[in-house]
């Protein structure tokens, strides 16, 4: 048990996850956040403080599985998972290979950081791509320009960045002073839980570090006895900031395959998908073709090719991750039906 405490509310707790509960939940159990997995245990945090409980089997198979951020029910006096509480935004990601596998790597995220720095790694497409998995995941999105302190013109990297999409703010910050950092304040609010995604070296843990304030509760874990009764650490992946809110720092978020799981790419490219319903060929793909609005935005310099590019290559993507999970569900129902029918001649041929 953690010696720090935090009330519900601080804990980020929101009357919405409460919607689906009925008394007799409340009396069964109790709410907790998921502070870090471990195999078949979860550390969780309540009001009384931080706890090791079970994680049932068929809560491990649900679907995407459970996350950090997750809000669960725990039974009383039983330190056991009865049910995962809804959730108002979750980051997955797409596991490699070819199944396509959505796995949950963050819940109930209240902003996202996509981060970048003010230098040669800037790069407008992989922005757009954080941009869609954040709206897909239903977090907020900020960007985050690292480096401004590196001599670059970082008005041009900010006038860029502010190009993406309408609506979201950029920040340029140098990552090493704390001054600098502070104005990520505004989104750093009591309860609030934010995570950081970008490459590799552009700042995420230097970020992560400044604004959590200390360094030693990264590593700082609870010592807990696994299946096989061995003591091992498990080391918490959500950290409090001093104004209350809370970081998610897992290492699924750095290995995050960006893959937007809808197609729906019009929260950031609204200024395309505005152009090609204007589009007056009715099945153009707006690739290319002669006559065709999107074509003649190109054209006409106020569509940057680049932009379009990446536009198709996410929803190239988002289509192939939608196809493949279409797939394999239909693959899981045909198993089943088979399993079932094997079953049902099992059974006529022991004459029951
Ligand atoms: N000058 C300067 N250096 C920075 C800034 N932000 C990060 N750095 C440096 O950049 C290097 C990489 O920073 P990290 O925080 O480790 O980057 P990261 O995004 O966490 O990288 P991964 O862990 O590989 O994903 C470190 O040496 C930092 O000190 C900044 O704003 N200005
Ligand atoms: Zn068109």
């Amino acid at each position: 048990m953690s010696s720090e405490t935090f009330s519900l509310h601080q804990l980020g707790w929101q009357p919405e996850y409460a919607q689906h509960l009925t008394l007799a939940d409340f009396e069964a159990g109790y709410p907790a956040r998921v502070m870090a997995l471990h195999r078949h245990a979860l550390l969780v945090m309540c009001s009384r403080g931080v706890v090791s409980v079970v994680l049932p089997h068929q809560l491990i198979d649900t679907d995407e599985g459970i996350a950090v951020g997750d809000w669960v029910l725990v039974e009383h006096e039983a330190d056991r998972v009865l049910r995962l509480l809804d959730r108002q935004s979750v980051l997955v990601r797409i596991a490699a290979g070819g199944d396509h596998q959505r796995q949950s790597i963050a819940a109930n995220l209240d902003v996202l950081f996509v981060v970048s720095s003010c230098n040669d790694d800037f790069n407008a497409s992989r922005l757009e791509r954080y941009l869609a998995l954040a709206l897909d995941a239903g977090v907020t999105p900020v960007i985050v320009l690292t480096k401004a302190d590196s001599g670059h013109d970082v008005a041009a990297y900010v006038a860029s960045a502010e190009q993406l999409m309408p609506g979201v703010p950029v920040v340029a910050v140098n990552a090493l002073d704390g001054a600098s950092v502070s104005q990520l304040e505004p989104w750093l609010a009591s309860g609030r839980t934010v995570a950081f995604v970008g490459s590799s070296g552009v700042g995420k843990s230097t970020l992560a570090n400044r604004i959590t304030g200390e360094a030693t509760q990264r590593t700082s874990g609870i010592r807990e006895a696994d299946a096989r009764g061995r003591h091992t650490t498990t080391a918490r992946e959500m950290f409090p900031t001093p104004s209350g809110a809370w970081v998610i720092d897992t290492p699924g978020m750095r290995e995050l395959r960006l893959a937007a799981a809808k197609p729906e790419l019009g929260a950031v490219f609204g200024d395309i998908e505005a152009l090609a319903a204007a589009c007056r060929f009715r099945d153009c793909q707006h690739d290319g073709d002669v006559g065709c609005a999107v074509e003649a935005a190109l054209l006409a310099g106020v569509l940057d090719t680049r932009r379009l590019a990446n536009y198709h290559k996410l929803r190239r993507e988002a289509l192939r991750v939608q196809q493949a999970r279409h797939e394999q569900r239909e693959h899981s129902r045909q198993f089943n039906a088979m399993a079932k029918q094997a079953m049902r001649a099992k059974r006529e041929r022991l004459g029951r």
